[in-house]
This record gives structure tokens, C-alpha cells and sequence, in this order.
């Protein structure tokens, strides 16, 4: 069984983060495992705490990892502050972790800050040069480039500016602000477009944690940047259209839409 590890925080509600990863993970047919950066009392209605495990902790669970269940992919999610960026990175460095997915987390659907501002410089100079891939939405790509997204050619120069600095592929991601469901994939040189279509679901809490998972699992699974990312809109499509409704604001998809059996009925 192929193997990926999530490093993000915890949102207690289960739809986002930590939670959303591993299902994400688990409902692609691969073996999930984590290393939390961070725990936040969390609802879909906002934030109300965030407690960070130390940088030495942080550590300490990802040496356990890779010293025993080396994983084919790895995804990053949440990362507050600069010491855990950094610890972050010397361990991919040292272990030479492959199949690299940053979701520069900056913001939850919610408006909660995520991210020290200090941080967002830190992550840009450590973590992004280790990356395969770079999935930002809109607000991150405005404030990773510096420059407004009005339209999908904007899209596409700043995908193709992040691209060339850090030499990765990047997945800038139009969700609920520009184009619907289309996302720009710009990778060696190119450009191209996957085109979702837009599902009327107001429940979009951790639609982000879950499409990178989703794209992480697919890249540990041996399939190319192009075809991950397909699969991965499939399997995002398909959570949203199970039209879940949980919760008092923008609520979780149902990640298992597609392993129901005989263990999933209800009495
Ligand atoms: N209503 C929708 N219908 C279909 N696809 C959607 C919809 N909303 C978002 N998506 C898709 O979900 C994926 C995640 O995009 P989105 O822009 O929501 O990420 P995000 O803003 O990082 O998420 P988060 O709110 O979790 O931080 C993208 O592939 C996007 O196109
Ligand atoms: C823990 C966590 N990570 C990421 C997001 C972004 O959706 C969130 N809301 N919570």
C-alpha cells in the first residue's frame, strides 16, 4: 500500500486539516499518517483558539515517521510560525522527502488568520523551494505575488510568476471567488485548465485541505502532476455533490461519498 503523511493542524469539527487529510487520504486508497503542527478549537462558524506544538515536538514526530513508515507523498497544510517552517524543512531536507504539496494555508474559509505575518516570508523562502507543487487560491496568490486577480489571464501570469521563483508547479485555485470551479495548473512551461463545474453547496469548509490531500494521495500513487490533479477534481466534485449539511455555518463534505458498503449502513 502506498503511503502519505499530512503535516497540518487539527480542526476539531473534522472538516478541514488534519481530519479532512486523512480521510481525504484514507477514502484514495492510501495510508494516512500525520504529523500536527497545531491543535485549533474550531467549529464551522470560525476559530476561537490555536495552541501550536512546540518546534521540538514537531520534530520529534516527524523523525518517528520517516525512521519507520517512509511516505510517498507529503502534504503541508497549516504552519503558524517561522521555527516549525524551519523544522519542517530541515527534516524534508535531511530525510529527502519527495512528492512535496504546500497549501499555503493562510486563511480558513471561515476569515480566521491562520498564518503570522512573519511567517508567510519564512514559508515563501524554506518550504517553497522544496516543493512539487504550490496550491494556493486566490487571496494567497494575490498576496504571494503582490498582484490583484481579477481575471483567468491574471491566473495565469501570477501562477506562471510563482512558478519560475521557486520551480514547481503551481495549482492556482479559482473556487468561491473568480471562475466557479476552474483551477490553472501551470507546470514545466505551461499552462492548463481543469474545469470543474460549479456545484450550488454552501458547505465548502476545508475544500482546500481536502483537494491538496487529494492530489498528494494521487502523486503517491505514482500518477503524473496532470492526472493527479484531474483525479483529485473528480473526487472534490463528488464531496461536494453528496450535499452534506452539517453544522451552523459553511459546513464539511462527505469524504466517504465513495467507499459506501455494507459497513457504512445505518440500522
Ligand atoms: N462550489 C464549488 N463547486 C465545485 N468545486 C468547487 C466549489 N468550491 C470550491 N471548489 C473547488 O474546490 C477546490 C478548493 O478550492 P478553494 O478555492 O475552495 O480552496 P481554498 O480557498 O484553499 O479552500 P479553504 O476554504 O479550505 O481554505 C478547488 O478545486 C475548487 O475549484
Ligand atoms: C486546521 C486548519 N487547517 C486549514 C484550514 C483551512 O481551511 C482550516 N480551517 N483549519
Amino acid at each position: 500500500m502506498k503511503t502519505a503523511l499530512t503535516i497540518a493542524g487539527s480542526d476539531s469539527s473534522g472538516g478541514a486539516g488534519i481530519q479532512a487529510d486523512i480521510k481525504t487520504m484514507m477514502a484514495n486508497g492510501v495510508y494516512a499518517m500525520s504529523a500536527i503542527t497545531a491543535l485549533t478549537a474550531q467549529n464551522t462558524t470560525g476559530v476561537t483558539a490555536i495552541q501550536n506544538v512546540t518546534a521540538e515536538f514537531l520534530g520529534q514526530e516527524l523523525d518517528c515517521i520517516f525512521t519507520d513508515i517512509f511516505p510517498d507523498a507529503v502534504k503541508i497544510g497549516m504552519v503558524s510560525e517561522s521555527d516549525r517552517i524551519h523544522m519542517i524543512a530541515g527534516k524534508l531536507r535531511q530525510y529527502r522527502a519527495k512528492n512535496i504539496v504546500v497549501d499555503p494555508v493562510m486563511v480558513a474559509t471561515s476569515g480566521a488568520r491562520l498564518i503570522s505575518e512573519e511567517a508567510v516570508d519564512v514559508l515563501k523562502e524554506e518550504l517553497f523551494p522544496l516543493a512539487d507543487l504550490l496550491t494556493p487560491n486566490i487571496p494567497e496568490t494575490e498576496v504571494l505575488t503582490g498582484r490583484k486577480i481579477k481575471s483567468a489571464d491574471d491566473m495565469i501570469e501570477a501562477a506562471k510568476q510563482i512558478s519560475e521563483q521557486y520551480h514547481c508547479a503551481v495549482l492556482c485555485k479559482g473556487g468561491h471567488k473568480l471562475n466557479d470551479a476552474n483551477d490553472l495548473l501551470y507546470v514545466n512551461g505551461t499552462y492548463q485548465w481543469f474545469e470543474g463545474k460549479r456545484i450550488d453547496n454552501p458547505n465548502t469548509h476545508g475544500t482546500g485541505c481536502t483537494l491538496s490531500s487529494a492530489i498528494t494521495s494521487n502523486l503517491a500513487k505514482g500518477f503524473s502532476m496532470v492526472e493527479s490533479v484531474n483525479r483529485a477534481k473528480d473526487y472534490i466534485s463528488g464531496a461536494l455533490a453528496a450535499m452534506l449539511d452539517l453544522g451552523k455555518g459553511s459546513g464539511p463534505m462527505d469524504h466517504g461519498f465513495a467507499i459506501k458498503n455494507s459497513y457504512t449502513e445505518e440500522a
